[in-house]
């Protein structure tokens, strides 16, 4: 049975992630316990809430940690709405700059749309490389974010001891109001959407199957 640890640093909604996974048949722990979040197959970063107290929640848990270490050894993690935006280099939130992982390139900044927060159900428009929407590039997801990246570029890793030169990135996007920002993201381990699948009925099932499947 396939092992996942869904990251519990206090935000995000852990249960309906817990559930998606355990529906799929994989073998779904919520724990912030270093070792079995090192040792398991796959680890989702969930989020919801504020990029700066995202970030500051995950680092006191040593989730930073956790997910480099992971990325070294090339085990997949999965960051999921907040848990994708604290995957690059900085956070532009409420007037507070924070600093990411800096595992992609790139700033999180408030979406440019006459409505806000993006709340709903919404296309991708999948890279032709993508994994993670293999099959489902058609099918709408569900998001509700106010903030997200509106570029991506591959990060330089060599400071954690990550090589991932050579590892081509692959970027889905999305339209809303006047941003074009980033659905989903893949690169090597690395993978991570802005919209929830555990809350995107059968189409987020199946890209959780994807993810699982690509282990
Ligand atoms: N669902 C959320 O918590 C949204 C994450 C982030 N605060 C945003 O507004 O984009």
């Amino acid at each position: 049975m396939t092992k996942i640890v869904v990251f519990d640093y206090g935000f995000g909604n852990v249960r309906s992630m817990v559930r998606a996974l355990a529906n799929l048949g994989a073998d779904a722990t919520l724990t912030s316990d270093y070792r079995q979040a090192l040792e398991a197959d796959g680890l989702v970063v969930p989020g919801v809430g504020a990029f700066a107290a995202c970030v500051r929640g995950l680092r006191q848990v040593s989730g930073d940690r956790v997910i480099y270490d992971r990325i070294r050894a090339d085990r997949p993690v999965l960051g999921v709405c907040v848990g994708l935006q604290i995957m690059f280099d900085l956070g532009l939130e409420h007037g507070e700059n924070a600093q990411g992982l800096g595992l992609i390139g790139g700033t999180v900044a408030p979406l440019d749309a006459p409505v806000v927060p993006h709340m709903g159900w919404d296309t991708v428009q999948a890279d032709p490389g993508t994994t993670l929407l293999r099959g489902i590039e058609d099918e709408r997801f569900y998001y509700v974010h106010s903030y997200a990246a509106m570029n991506a570029e591959p990060a330089d890793l060599s400071r954690e001891q990550i090589d991932l030169d050579g590892v081509d990135q692959h970027v889905s996007w999305c339209e809303y109001g006047n941003s074009h920002f980033v659905a989903a993201y893949e690169r090597g381990r690395i993978a991570a959407t802005q919209f929830h699948p555990e809350k995107s009925g059968d189409a987020g099932a199946q890209l959780l199957r994807n993810w699982i499947a690509s282990f």
